[in-house]
């Protein structure tokens, strides 16, 4: 008979929202989660940087400011990093695996930045490196595509990933909020992180398209690779232009393989791959459009699973604990069995391709004098740049009249020369709004 091992040991980097969390229910678990694991998961320590700070349910006894000293402790098995950020979160969570620890970590961030180092250390060290909680929180999706998809063939990936700008322009469409008002809300609710530009301008969301295609293309992605556009720049007016045709503005995350032009020789890969972030209108007939407040949804579209729809709470100290929490019963399972978990495989090695050859659509909004021959000159423009126009409308009359034109898909490239000519033509006043159209056609 195989002799009982003692209790897994878990060292806990970070205290803040998603930490303080993870020390709960790690507490008020703890029977429950020994007999999943099959030994019980103590906590060893917790690493914070204000020590002087009360913690309800953590005790005084396990604080320490030493992290690094923490992680190479003998009596450590387990380290959960929940600081965030590239460092230290980066050197700790190496220097564990260097020392035969598993990590669990949620940070989007740094593994969108510089995954590769620490998915080599942890093939190195045969060291586990579970991540779920870094994408769309408390929704199951990491592991998805990392093991049960991964005999498929994935196309796409589109999804809201990001719960703070998901609140934001929700209770801007809902309520007519304001985008600070609602902001502040969204970082009292602990949506938003610590720097909510990260949130904002939409660098959260285009680490976690890296993460996923990444995972979905096997193929390497870094955040730099990521077209990234992020909410700041949607105005009320964007907003209202999208109730008028019967739209909603959502931030999106798109990874998808382009097509080859016919060549035969892309086979299935395709050209490369397309990954971008963007505000961009869907109908509200669209399953994504009924997404409210800080809640997250992913499809996932897979040559034979067909499509998938992942949805649920994406951001939020407790949703996220409970992916770290699912992370740490799998990878002290792991230990307790003697074999690590799944390794990240990135051979496909696709082309990222750049956004000018991203296939999209436009709504384009102008304000125009209204007198003959501007529809011409308006049209003339699309039709300089082989951009063939799908609808348009005239709202209002004379220094009030406004064009909304809506167009076919184009190339990105040829879309955007298209409102630089807008620009320049004498009867267009201003070029109100543009937004890309996702979710028809
Ligand atoms: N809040 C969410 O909804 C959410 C969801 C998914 C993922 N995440 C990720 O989880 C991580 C933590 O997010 P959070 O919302 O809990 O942030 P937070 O700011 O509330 O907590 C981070 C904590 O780490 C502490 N810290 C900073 N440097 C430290 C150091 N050197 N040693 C020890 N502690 C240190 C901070 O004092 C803070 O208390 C981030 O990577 C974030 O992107 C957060
Ligand atoms: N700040 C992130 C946390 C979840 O990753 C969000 O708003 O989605
Ligand atoms: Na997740």
């Amino acid at each position: 008979m195989k002799p009982e091992r003692g209790p897994l040991r878990v060292a806990l980097l970070g205290c803040g929202v998603v930490g303080s969390e993870v020390v709960r229910l790690l507490r008020e678990q703890a029977d429950d989660l020994a007999a999943r694991v099959g030994t019980p998961l103590e906590l060893a320590g917790v690493a914070v940087r204000r020590p002087e700070r009360v913690r309800a349910g953590v005790d005084p006894a396990l604080v320490t400011t030493d992290a690094q000293g923490l992680v190479t402790r003998d009596d450590v098995d387990i380290v959960v990093e929940v600081i965030g950020g590239i460092e230290p979160a980066r050197t700790l969570m190496l220097e564990a695996m260097k020392t035969g620890k598993s990590v669990v970590t949620a940070n989007k961030a740094l593994l969108a930045e510089d995954g590769a180092t620490l998915f080599a250390a942890a093939r190195e060290y045969g060291a586990d490196l579970y991540y779920e909680a870094s994408v769309a929180g408390a929704i199951p999706l990491l592991r998805p595509l990392r093991e049960s998809l991964v005999g498929d063939h994935v196309h796409r990936v589109l999804g809201i990933v990001n719960g703070t700008t998901n609140y934001i322009l929700d209770q801007m469409d809902s309520n007519g909020a304001g985008f600070n008002e609602a902001l502040e809300e969204a970082q009292a609710l602990g949506y938003a992180e610590a720097d909510p530009t990260a949130d904002v301008e939409g660098f959260d969301a285009a680490a976690k398209a890296a993460i996923l295609a990444q995972l979905a293309f096997h193929t390497p992605v870094t955040a730099a690779d990521v077209h990234r556009e992020g909410i700041t720049e949607v105005s009320a007016a964007d907003v209202a232009g999208a109730k008028g045709m019967d739209c909603v503005v959502k931030l999106l995350a798109i990874c998808e393989r382009v097509p080859s032009d016919g060549g035969a020789q892309d086979g299935r890969n395709g050209r490369g791959v397309s990954v971008r972030v963007y505000p961009a209108m869907i109908p509200r007939s669209h399953p994504l459009a009924s997404v409210r407040e800080a809640y997250n949804a992913v499809f996932v579209e897979a040559e034979s699973a067909g499509s998938l729809m992942f949805y649920g709470a994406g951001a939020g100290g407790a949703p996220t604990a409970s992916a770290v929490l699912g992370d740490l019963v799998a990878v002290a399972r792991n230990v307790v069995g003697g074999t690590p978990g799944p390794v990240e495989v990135t051979y496909a090695k696709l082309p990222v391709l750049p956004m000018g050859e991203t296939v999209t659509r436009y709504y384009i909004h102008l304000d125009v004098t209204d007198e003959a021959g501007v529809l011409a000159a308006v049209a003339a423009e699309f039709a300089r740049h082989e951009v063939s126009i799908q609808a348009v409308r005239q709202v209002g009359l004379g220094e009030e009249a406004q064009l909304v034109v809506v167009t076919h898909r184009a190339p990105d490239a040829a879309l955007s020369a298209v409102v630089e000519g807008l620009r320049g033509l004498d009867s267009v006043r201003e070029v109100a709004s543009v937004m890309r159209v996702e979710g028809e056609e």
